[in-house]
């Protein structure tokens, strides 16, 4: 059978944290999305909604003709408190998300879907050394130069910097880390995207981008420079860009994806946009990763009223992304 014959194994949905309402969006994501994206969860079935219903599977091959939502066990032990993070729970939370990286090496799964983590209960449950998922995938997958990306219909957006403090910014910031995030952006997007040429957007550091030198020098000294010798090799890239003016429709029209210096630059025009249908991407990576682009939602777990939207946006991205890869069991989530 060919790759492109064959069929598509089903994605695995990480648990997230317990706490919060990754387990409460699952079987809405389940019911919008069947018959069209398989996928099955890695987590354990008492933290789920009383009366869900779902089936408990030993294979992921039986999440693709499942009719509830299908579980793959993972016991966690004591009960889940919504809202409120059990200690014993970390090192579970961490081990379903490698749980599912290994399923896709095997091929068993197509694309791992997560559901947020609680970065500091797993610090303090687990002494989990990573900022996020982002970090763990890149140091389960080898050291992967990787590159987190938030996209949604109307926008994608990269931020080269991620969960550092904001005043540790300017000196994590080089033309090495910054060449980096644009090449694994181009390349992402012309192979998990399909756009042949994409127009790239990169954001200055300072206000109005420096202004020339007036309200800083990152931008004439670092990005700037970086810019004329990828545009030489024949990148469509401008900038650096005045960040409060990058981001209207009007502009956006006119890139394909937005470089931001920092976390908030990148992701307070999108989660503004369309908080909703957000998707979080991993590039990079030899397998297929994408995440709601929401937290744990402590203050509304538990109550059944958390919006599963843009879960079910991850899904189908994830699903999207394996297609275009052709991630069977044949090719085994080993390609670069
Ligand atoms: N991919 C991941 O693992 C992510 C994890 N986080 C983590 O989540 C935790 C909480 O972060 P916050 O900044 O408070 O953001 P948050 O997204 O958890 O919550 C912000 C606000 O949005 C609401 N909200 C979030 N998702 C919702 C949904 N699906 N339906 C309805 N309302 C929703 C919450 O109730 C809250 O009022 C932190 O530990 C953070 O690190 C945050 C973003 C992504
Ligand atoms: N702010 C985005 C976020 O926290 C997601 O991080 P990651 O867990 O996907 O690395």
């Amino acid at each position: 059978m060919t790759q492109s014959a064959a069929r598509l194994a089903p994605i695995a949905l990480t648990t997230g944290e317990p706490a919060g309402i990754g387990a409460e969006i699952a079987a809405p994501a389940f019911e919008a999305l069947q018959g069209d994206v398989p996928f099955f969860l890695i987590g354990d079935p008492a933290h789920l909604p009383h009366g869900t219903s779902f089936v408990e599977i030993t294979s992921p091959n039986d999440a693709l003709d499942a009719e509830h939502l299908p579980v793959l066990r993972h016991d966690f032990g004591p009960a889940r408190q919504p809202g409120v993070p059990v200690a014993d729970h970390a090192r579970h939370v961490i081990d379903v998300i490698a749980r599912a990286v290994a399923l896709t090496k095997s091929g068993e799964a197509s694309a791992i879907c997560t559901n947020p983590i609680h970065k500091k209960a797993l610090k303090d449950g687990a002494g989990f050394a990573f900022p996020g998922h982002t970090e763990f995938l890149a140091d389960l997958a080898g050291g992967a130069d990787v590159v987190m990306m938030l996209a949604c219909e109307e926008l994608r957006v990269v931020p080269v910097t991620i969960h550092i403090p904001l005043s540790e910014v300017p000196a994590a910031l080089s033309q090495k880390k910054l060449e980096q995030v644009i090449r694994t952006t181009h390349e992402a997007m012309i192979r998990d995207f399909g756009i042949s040429v994409p127009r790239i957007a990169v954001a200055g550091l300072n206000p109005h981008a420096g202004e020339g030198g007036a309200m800083g020098s990152d931008e004439i000294e670092m990005i700037s420079p970086l810019l004329d010798t990828l545009r030489a090799e024949g990148m469509d890239l401008s900038g650096p860009r005045s960040a409060d003016t990058m981001f209207h429709a009007a502009a956006r029209a006119g890139y394909d994806a937005a470089i931001c210096m920092y976390h908030d630059q990148a992701l307070i025009p999108i989660k503004t946009i369309d908080f909703a249908g957000g998707v979080n991407v991993t590039l990079g990576l030899p397998f297929v990763r994408t995440s709601p682009d929401h937290g744990t939602a402590f203050d509304i777990a538990g109550q059944g009223i958390a919006n599963p939207s843009s879960l079910i946006a991850a899904l189908r991205l994830a699903w999207t992304m394996a297609q275009a890869r052709g991630m069977t069991a044949d090719s085994n989530g080993t390609e670069p």
